[in-house]
């Protein structure tokens, strides 16, 4: 019989047994709540047909929710001490395989075809929040064979990721995203969901990875280079930030903003993600990049 891993007095009979503490460090906030690994299985493509790759099972309680859908499941786990506790937890299903691993450490296409040879794939997991984005921008510039990427982040984040491109609340994250897929929030969590509690509010995300702007965009490199360096200095013009960041010259910058008929006060953050890829390809195309 499955093990009920959102009983609060089972996880923690669990925990103790193997003398387990919580790491900070390691994100480690684990889910409690009924309601929520279903839902995000469900909306995470874990069905039939599908290898689902999850980042960091914990003791295995959004696990459980996506064996019983997938075909297959592969978790990958960075702390050794959760590894008895997966066995002792999620050990039955027979389609799911835990890897030890630290998940940047991967390389993501070897890994899913190595996996998940002749199946669709998605990402679901709750993430560890203190490398958010570096996990999300592993995933995607991997290029990896991925549907969807269904997440829970942290509240203010799901709110930057969907924030339309070009709007106040966007930043580089939102439009490295938007490159390559669509952003839905799907809905929020509370704090009281998790043991133990973050000091955050949380919600959940999916990612529909479509590559739009890939065939678009004449220099990849370039593009994610100017994003970095015009979002790091977004208070500052365009062309202020991008003649100090890359150094440009400001003629060029100028010339491209006229051609764009864009005013010459704009600033990253007000365009959208079609400017952001001509901007790119004509400073790709016009001049060399120094930095
Ligand atoms: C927020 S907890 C989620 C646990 C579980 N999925 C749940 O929902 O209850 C994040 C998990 O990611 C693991 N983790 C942290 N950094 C990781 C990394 N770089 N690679 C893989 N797993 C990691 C932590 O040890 C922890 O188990």
């Amino acid at each position: 019989m499955m093990i009920n891993l959102t009983d609060m007095k089972t996880v923690r009979s669990i925990l103790g047994r193997h003398g387990f503490h919580f790491s900070k460090k390691l994100g480690q906030n684990f889910l409690i709540d009924p309601s929520v690994c279903p839902r995000i299985a469900e909306e995470g493509n874990a069905a039939a047909g599908y290898g689902v790759l999850e980042i960091g099972p914990g003791i295995g309680t959004l696990t459980q929710q996506l064996a019983l859908r997938a075909e297959k499941v592969t978790s990958v786990e960075l702390d050794q001490r959760l590894l008895p506790i997966l066995e002792e937890t999620v050990g039955e299903f027979e389609n799911l395989h835990i890897l030890h691993g630290d998940i940047l450490q991967f390389d993501v296409p070897q890994l899913l075809e190595q996996e998940f040879a002749g199946l669709h794939v998605a990402v679901c997991a709750n993430l560890p929040y203190y490398i958010t984005t570096p996990i999300l921008m592993h995933l995607l510039e991997s290029g990896a064979n991925i549907d969807s990427i269904t997440v829970m982040v942290q509240k203010e984040v799901a709110e930057k990721l969907q924030a339309p491109v070009g709007t106040r609340n966007s930043g580089a994250i939102t439009a490295a995203v938007n490159y390559y897929g669509t952003v839905e929030m799907l809905f929020t969590v509370p704090r009281d969901s998790f043991l133990p509690p973050p000091n955050v509010d949380s919600a959940v995300i999916r990612i529909d990875v479509q590559k739009r702007y890939a065939d678009q965009t004449r220099d990849p490199q370039h593009f994610f280079s100017m994003l970095k360096h015009g979002f790091s200095q977004r208070r500052k013009t365009l062309v202020n930030a991008l003649s100090a960041t890359m150094h440009y010259e400001k003629p060029v910058l100028l010339e491209a903003l006229h051609a764009m008929e864009l005013p010459e006060t704009v600033r990253m953050e007000n365009l959208t993600m079609e400017q952001l890829v001509e901007l790119s390809n004509r400073l790709s195309g016009a001049t060399a990049e120094k930095v």
